[in-house]
């Protein structure tokens, strides 16, 4: 099986409607590209796909690109300082704000995995966290602001049509409808938390035998990644076999995670991921997670269950998650299956 990408059509950047290319395979379908109209995603309504990877890559987006480009080369940059410099931010403890560490759980692995990362607490963002932000190399903090600051702005663009395909808020061609209902549903989103991931995946001699990242999905409503321009390495699980995510040039890729699956009662599903390595070059991915606020309870959304859809999941909130994978070594999709009610 393989994929490939329909061409964009030429036009100035400005001009050109934000667009969302959705994953879809096999290859004699190629990619689906569905329009969003206009800046703030008028009209626009996508609708949850049935059976298919739910990984899209969101081009267009208005991000400057030099925003993106200085992020992936501030990350890239603090990962080639000296260890002892890194080393300041590793922490066993979970809960901690900044902190560096290897593999994918280090403190469960049974095998360690071949990645660093470096874990940011971005939204809440209090005063007295930021001077704990690595000061090296020199533009990192202002960088990773600008970074979470632009892609917190586009998850709840992303948030605002999704709730609008699942018929949670009033779409925006109404401007005459009452939207207090509306707004208090986005407010959640727009309050919610935000945890930056900088990924490296070093060259590795023998990349035939381990992982970059092993198969996962991720926690939260939505994870904004990007992906440096060179490398590829994310695959997703699709039809059982796994699908290669090439990167392309100032694209996120739009990954499910499992808020979302137990918030829309199943109706969007969280995608199963991995990472590849190879022997050549160093790899840097940027993940930007989103979930609501931590201190809140994540359960199906009382809107989409009644007697044909039942109530699919138990609630949870991010303090479960975080002992459950304090608590064993994390598996595929194992912390929501233990949130599943059949
Ligand atoms: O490096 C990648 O492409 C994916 C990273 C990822 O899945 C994660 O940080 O959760
Ligand atoms: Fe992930």
């Amino acid at each position: 099986m393989s994929c490939r990408f329909r061409t964009v059509p030429e036009q100035r950047e400005e001009n050109r409607a934000p667009q969302i290319l959705t994953l879809s395979c096999p290859s004699s379908i190629s990619l689906n590209c569905k329009v969003l109209k206009g800046p703030e995603f008028l009209n626009y309504s996508m609708k949850p796909v049935k059976n298919m990877g739910s990984f899209r890559y969101v081009i267009n987006h208005g991000i400057p690109h030099d925003i993106l480009s200085n992020m992936v080369d501030v990350g890239r940059q603090f990962f080639e300082l000296p260890f002892e410099e890194k080393a300041k931010y590793m922490s066993a403890d979970m809960h901690e704000p900044v902190r560096y560490g290897t593999s994918f759980n280090q403190n469960k692995d049974g095998v360690f995995c071949w990645r660093d990362f470096l874990k940011l607490m971005c939204h809440p963002l209090s005063d007295d966290v930021l001077p704990h932000w690595p000061s090296s190399p020199p533009d990192f903090r202002s960088a990773v602001v600008s970074h979470s600051r632009q892609t917190k702005n586009l998850y709840l663009k992303l948030m605002k049509a999704i709730l609008e395909s699942l018929g949670m808020v009033g779409t925006t061609d109404h401007e005459d409808e009452d939207h207090d209902d509306d707004d208090d549903v986005l407010k959640q989103f727009e309050d919610g938390s935000q945890l930056m991931v900088i990924n490296c995946y070093p060259p590795c001699p023998e990349p035939d035998l381990t992982l970059g990242m092993p198969p996962h999905s991720d926690y939260g409503f939505l994870t904004l990644l990007l992906q440096d321009n060179t490398s590829q390495g994310l695959q997703i699980q699709y039809e059982g076999k796994w699908v290669m995510m090439e990167p392309l040039p100032n694209s996120f890729v739009v990954n499910i995670g499992d808020h979302l699956e137990i918030f829309s009662n199943g109706r969007y599903k969280s995608v199963l991921h991995r990472v590849l390595v190879n022997s050549s070059r160093s790899r840097i991915s940027v993940a930007s997670l989103h979930t609501l606020p931590f201190d809140s309870t994540v359960r199906p959304s009382p809107k989409l269950i009644n007697e044909e859809n039942p109530r699919r999941y138990k609630d949870t909130d991010f303090s479960s998650f975080l002992e459950y994978i304090s608590s064993c070594e994390p598996k595929k999709k194992n912390f929501l299956e233990s949130r599943k009610l059949t």
